[in-house]
């Protein structure tokens, strides 16, 4: 496809995916990058310039990266004018190259514009919303024993209260939908009908079975001990209900589990435990009990509350990664947001964006590159040189700038 902004490196090649979803991947694939809005500007080019040393260092210069920068959100509306937040050709180019990775883009909270986030991620049906959550020794941590928070969760992308069905109070819309459930459905139960918004929570059996498969299908492969269905089933019955249903059933249908002591509970043969919780149950017991769980699958709202909560207990949302997958695209993606008051200065954590790179060099193979961002962070922290967040919580600690800890780390791989 002949773009219209997008700049085509001409020293990369294409990553391929094969028939059975592998990669075949060249020594210098061509990756789709989205800058992002906010602190996109500080911590998606310290993510490059580390990739790229950890890619020069592992390899003797033999690979690389032929970063193509794509466009979505304010930067977009710069490069494309006309109010163009996500331009086509950026979704075509994230489908078409496979494998890419983007910074934060702005979701304002109310008026029209919805995520943008979300809307890549339905497009191009990226329906895992996969974060490791683990610790980094000497991170700062607000609980005691944050080594014990080892977790991978597996959030549903594409369903839930995010596929955005919503209608606005008071709209002619509202009125109709609300007449048409008290008239034709029989429903008594909207304590004020006149002055209600309405959201719609789609989940669905394929869009459950297709998350939890590839949560279960992880641990298998990474030999994690359980998987935990977090829901909140007791109240919402069909919807979380379901998605706890069917992952049973999934499990004992798919993968040989059989029920431990008439169930609900289930072990797989090689003793993987898959088991549920609810979701405000799940979210004490990750402070009090983390290491009781394990790989996680869960719908699109709890996911994200999960995710930041967890990040949380292991040193915050500045180095929390995460990736979005379906069976053949994947963009990797930090997991926090565009935090505006600290844009442009040079000051927050860029380790979010550098380990979602970390999983994305994994991803390709190219784990020896990948091992070494971690032996570079991890030296970084040992050495006490840190960004404001942790050393606000750490004794002892030297401040350093965003760019300054992407230096850190490259000294120290
Ligand atoms: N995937 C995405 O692109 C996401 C986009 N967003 C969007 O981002 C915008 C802002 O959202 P908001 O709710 O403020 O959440 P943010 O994640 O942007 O920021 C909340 C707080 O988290 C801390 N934080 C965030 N990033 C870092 C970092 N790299 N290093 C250190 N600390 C960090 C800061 O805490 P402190 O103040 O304590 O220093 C910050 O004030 C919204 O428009 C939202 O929709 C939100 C989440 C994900
Ligand atoms: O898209 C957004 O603005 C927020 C998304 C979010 O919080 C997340 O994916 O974790
Ligand atoms: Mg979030």
């Amino acid at each position: 496809m002949a773009y219209k902004h997008i700049k085509v490196p001409a020293n990369g090649e294409k990553i391929t995916v094969n028939s059975d979803f592998t990669l075949s991947v060249p020594n210098c694939p061509v990756i789709p990058f989205i800058e992002g809005d906010g602190i996109g500007v500080d911590v998606t080019p310290v993510m490059r310039k580390v990739v790229d040393a950890a890619v020069a260092k592992a390899y003797d210069s033999k690979k690389s990266i032929a970063w193509m920068e794509v466009y979505a959100g304010e930067k977009s509306v710069k490069v494309y004018g006309d109010d163009t937040w996500l331009p086509e050709e950026t979704v075509e180019a994230v489908r078409e190259y496979g494998v890419s990775i983007k910074g934060p883009l702005t979701t304002p909270t109310s008026g029209g514009m919805r995520s943008l986030n979300v809307a890549l991620r339905q497009m191009l049906d990226l329906y895992v919303c996969l974060r490791p959550v683990r610790y980094f020794k000497g991170v700062p941590s607000p609980v005691k024993e944050p080594e014990k928070v080892d977790m991978v969760i597996f959030r549903e992308n594409t369903e839930d209260i995010y596929a955005g069905v919503e209608w606005e109070a008071g709209s002619p819309e509202v009125k109709k939908l609300i007449e048409f459930l008290q008239k034709e459905m029989g429903v008594t139960k909207i304590r004020f009908p006149e002055t209600s918004a309405i959201g719609i929570k789609p989940v669905s059996v394929e869009g459950s079975e297709r998350l939890i498969r590839r949560a279960i299908q992880y641990a298998i492969d990474n030999n994690r001990r359980s998987v935990t269905l977090v829901h909140k089933g007791n109240i919402m019955k069909f919807t979380e209900g379901g998605f706890k249903k069917w992952g049973y059933e999934l499990a004992k249908r798919e993968f040989g589990g059989v029920e431990i002591d008439g169930g609900p509970w289930v072990k797989l043969p090689n003793g993987i435990v898959i088991k549920d919780v609810i979701a405000d149950a799940f979210l004490q017991q990750i402070l009090l009990r983390p290491a009781e769980y394990d790989v996680i699958a869960t719908l699109n709202l709890n996911g994200d509350y999960v995710s930041d909560a967890l990040a949380a207990e292991v040193g915050g949302i500045g180095i929390a990664p995460g990736a979005n997958l379906s069976n053949d695209v994947a963009m990797f993606e930090a997991t926090h947001g565009t935090a505006p008051k600290y844009a442009g200065k040079d000051y927050v954590n860029p380790g979010s964006i550098i380990l979602s790179a970390e999983m994305m060099l994994r991803h390709l193979g190219w784990l020896e590159a990948a091992d070494l961002i971690v032996k570079g962070m991890d030296g970084a922290i040992a050495a006490k040189t840190v960004t404001y967040d942790f050393a606000r919580l750490m004794e002892g600690a030297t401040e350093i700038s965003c760019s300054a800890f992407g230096q850190a780390m490259i000294d120290n791989m």
